[in-house]
This record gives C-alpha cells, sequence and structure tokens, in this order.
C-alpha cells in the first residue's frame, strides 16, 4: 500500500534531554505539507554539530528533538505544490536552504538564505509552525531543517538538492555538511590563490577537507596545527605539508607560526570552535593582507578578542557557512566532481555502522580516531 498522504511509522533517534543517550524510538512522521518534501533517509553521518547542540551548549538547541543534518536519500512524497523533486529523486538534504527568491539569495553575495531560517532556528515547519514528528501525539522538535536520524524526514522545499541518481549514498551523504564546509571555506570563501602559505587549526574532517581545497587551489605551503600528533599522518595525505602540535612549544603558537612564515600566512582557517584558537589563527595571518576564517562552531555565550590594531593593520577576519556554497545550486555539482574523482570523499568515511548503533558512533566521534561515521538506516 502506498504510504503517499499517509502517516509513516518509523525508527528514529530521539535525544530526550541534553547530553542524555540517545533513544531509538517509533516516531510518527506526518505527511509534507504544502512547500514540504519527505525524504527516506538511507545514510546519515554524524557531525560535530550535532554533538554540540546535543551537548546544551547550542543556544538554538530544543529538546526532545531528532538531530542529524549531513545526509543522502530517496524522496518518498511531496506536498502540494511541490515543482523541484519528485517521488523517487535522489537527494541530499541541505541544512542552509536556497529560495533563490529572498534577499539573500538575490544579494549575490551570501550562500545565506531567509526563506525558512525562523522556522528551523526553533524546531518547526514554516507552514503551520509546527513539528511533523510525533510520539504518540508528543511533537519531537526537528533540527537545522534535516532531522536526518530518522528513517523518515519532513523537510522544506528549499532545503533539498537533486542528485544523480548513480552517486552512491552512502558516501555522497558526507556532501551534506563537513566536506563542503571545509572546501569552500578556501574556494569561495578565503578565495585562496596558488602560491599562498595557510594554516589551518584543527585537523578534523572539516580541517582535513581545508587542506585538501589548498593543495587543489595550488598553496605553496599547508600547516596544521593540531593538539593530537597522531593527526599529522592522515593529513598529509590531504595536502597538509607541515605540522605543529601546540603542546610541544612554550611561546604562543600564533608566534610559531609567524616565526616559521617570515611574518604569518596568507590565509588561516580555525577548525575547531575554540575563541582563544579563533585569536591565535587571526595573530598568526601576515601584517597588511592576511585572512582568518572562522569555521569552527563555538557555544553559547563565547566570544572572540583581539586588539582592534590587528585589523588596522591589515588583517582580515571572516567567518563561512556551509562553505559559502549555495546548497541546491552547488551540492549537486560536489556530487558531479566527487564521480569524476576531483575531490574526495570515501577518505573521510572511517567507520561505518547501523543506525542502532549511534550512541556509540558518538562515542567513536569523541575518540579521536574517527573522521566520520557513516550510518545505514
Ligand atoms: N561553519 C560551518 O558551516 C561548519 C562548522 N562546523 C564546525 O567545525 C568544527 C570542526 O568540525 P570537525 O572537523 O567535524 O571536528 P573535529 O572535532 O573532528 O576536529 C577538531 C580537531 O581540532 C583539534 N583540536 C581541539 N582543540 C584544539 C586546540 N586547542 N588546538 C589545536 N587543535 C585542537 C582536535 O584534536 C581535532 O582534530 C566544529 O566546531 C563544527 O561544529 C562543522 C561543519 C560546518
Ligand atoms: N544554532 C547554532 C548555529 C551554529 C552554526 O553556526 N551553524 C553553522 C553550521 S554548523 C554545521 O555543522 C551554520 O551554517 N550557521 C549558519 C546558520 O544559518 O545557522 C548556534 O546558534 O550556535
Ligand atoms: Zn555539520
Ligand atoms: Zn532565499
Amino acid at each position: 500500500m502506498s504510504s503517499v498522504g499517509q502517516v509513516i511509522t518509523c525508527k528514529a533517534a530521539v535525544a530526550w534531554e541534553v547530553n542524555k543517550p540517545l533513544v531509538i524510538e517509533d516516531v510518527q512522521v506526518d505527511p509534507p505539507q504544502a512547500g514540504e518534501v519527505r525524504i527516506k533517509i538511507l545514510f546519515t553521518a554524524l557531525c560535530h554539530t550535532d554533538a554540540y547542540t546535543w551537548s546544551g551548549k547550542d543556544p538554538e538547541g530544543l529538546f526532545p528533538c531528532i538531530l542529524g543534518h549531513e545526509a543522502a536519500g530517496i524522496v518518498e512524497s511531496v506536498g502540494e505544490g511541490v515543482a523541484e523533486v519528485q517521488s523517487g529523486d535522489h537527494v541530499i538534504p541541505c541544512y542552509q536552504a536556497e529560495c533563490k527568491e529572498c534577499k539573500f539569495c538575490k544579494s549575490g553575495k551570501t550562500n545565506l538564505c531567509g526563506k525558512v531560517r525562523a522556522a528551523t532556528g526553533v524546531g518547526v515547519m514554516m507552514a503551520d509552525k509546527k513539528s511533523r514528528f510525533s510520539i504518540n501525539g508528543k511533537p519531537i522538535f526537528h533540527f537545522m531543517g534535516t532531522s536526518t536520524f530518522s528513517q523518515y524526514t519532513v523537510v522544506h522545499n528549499v532545503s533539498v538538492a537533486k542528485i544523480a541518481p548513480n552517486a552512491p549514498l552512502d558516501k555522497v551523504c558526507l556532501l551534506g555538511c563537513g566536506v563542503p564546509t571545509g572546501l569552500g571555506a578556501v574556494w569561495n570563501t578565503a578565495k585562496v590563490e596558488s602560491g599562498s602559505i595557510v594554516a589551518i587549526f584543527g585537523l578534523g574532517t572539516v580541517g582535513l577537507a581545508v587542506a585538501e581545497g589548498a593543495k587543489t587551489a595550488g598553496a605553496s605551503r599547508v600547516i596544521g596545527i593540531d593538539i593530537d600528533s597522531r593527526k599529522f599522518v592522515t593529513a598529509q595525505k590531504f595536502g597538509v605539508t607541515e605540522f605543529v602540535n601546540p603542546k610541544e612549544h612554550d611561546k604562543p603558537i600564533q608566534q610559531i607560526i609567524v616565526d616559521m612564515t617570515d611574518g604569518g600566512v596568507d590565509y588561516s582557517f580555525e577548525c575547531i570552535g575554540n575563541v582563544s584558537v579563533m585569536r591565535a589563527a587571526l595573530e598568526c595571518c601576515h601584517k597588511g593582507w592576511g585572512t582568518s576564517v572562522i569555521v569552527g562552531v563555538a557555544a553559547s555565550g563565547q566570544e572572540i578578542s583581539t586588539r582592534p590594531f590587528q585589523l588596522v593593520t591589515g588583517r582580515v577576519w571572516r567567518g563561512t557557512a556551509f562553505g559559502d556554497f549555495k546548497s541546491r545550486s552547488q551540492v549537486p555539482w560536489l556530487v558531479e566532481k566527487y564521480m569524476k574523482k576531483e575531490i574526495k570523499v570515501d577518505e573521510y568515511i572511517t567507520h561505518n555502522l547501523n543506525l542502532a548503533e549511534i550512541n556509540k558512533a558518538f562515542d567513536l566521534m569523541h575518540g579521536g580516531d574517527c573522521l566520520r561515521c557513516v550510518l545505514k538506516m
């Protein structure tokens, strides 16, 4: 029997409370309303931002909720007026929407979209400001407009990228967040030129994708900085040419990098979410032109600081969301690049588990040996 127009009951990992283990529950998923798409999620990866919200540090965190935002699946059904995708299409849900109509989308200056952000920030859908998830009548909040830790999810039509049907969903799910963020931070946000010296703080998936982006942009030196020296072995495969562990030095890390580079780097990237490191990343940039890009997400209440003189003397401080990629337009292009072997994806996948093992997957993520763990739904 067709599920179109019906409530679907399926398995989902529910975050009932801050930091309490996720619970696999039978969740009711309502049919999509006008402008909405219901997706059968086949594979989802875990991103550190899921752990960040689960930890209670996200000012937008709401509980109970269904986390997850790096996934791939197949459209099960669409609501009234949805023309962008249809049942059977292979898709990647996009936490950063792209409506192509709002002030942001039309500005040509940003990949941020204003169409549904107010609703996704408070865990509901735009149409009626309600959730499509419930357990025996109790609503469960959405997360980042994606909620991919569920076998079925409902997203806005402006938050879904249609991709090539032959792309392996167990791999390209990673193109929903971490890998594009790192590549785009280099290609779109910083626009690193050939010959540049680059410093990357934090060599997790995002930092390694920055390294890959820097290598393809022709950077002459890519300096990786991490407090875990084991990271260097893997990082070399992604383009890191030199490694520094701040724990092995007495001087501030910015001074070490400035001394190594005749005055500082051309570009630096903070891929941790630590506001002290953000300062170091800015201050290791070359006077006159060095640009530092904040990629990491810092906890609620945290603030960045530096002497204004750092900016007066020409350093530039910037940030990036999803690597400044326009999601619906450019995620399919990234999938094509992966299919042509022009960008890495498989190399970031260190573990594969099932949805039922999601708590183990989070433990692995905190362990240091894991880049991305892909869950089969
Ligand atoms: N702006 C955006 O659009 C996005 C931001 N993010 C954020 O990017 C950050 C990185 O994500 P992942 O790579 O998945 O995280 P990760 O936890 O895998 O990597 C962080 C790395 O930083 C290292 N590290 C920790 N403290 C350090 C310190 N004080 N100095 C040097 N290295 C240190 C760790 O050893 C680890 O290798 C997170 O904050 C995440 O929330 C993730 C995706 C998109
Ligand atoms: N709710 C969080 C927002 C944290 C944040 O900056 N998120 C990134 C994506 S992180 C992905 O893994 C982002 O793109 N932000 C732009 C946006 O529109 O949310 C908080 O308030 O800290
Ligand atoms: Zn993410
Ligand atoms: Zn828009």
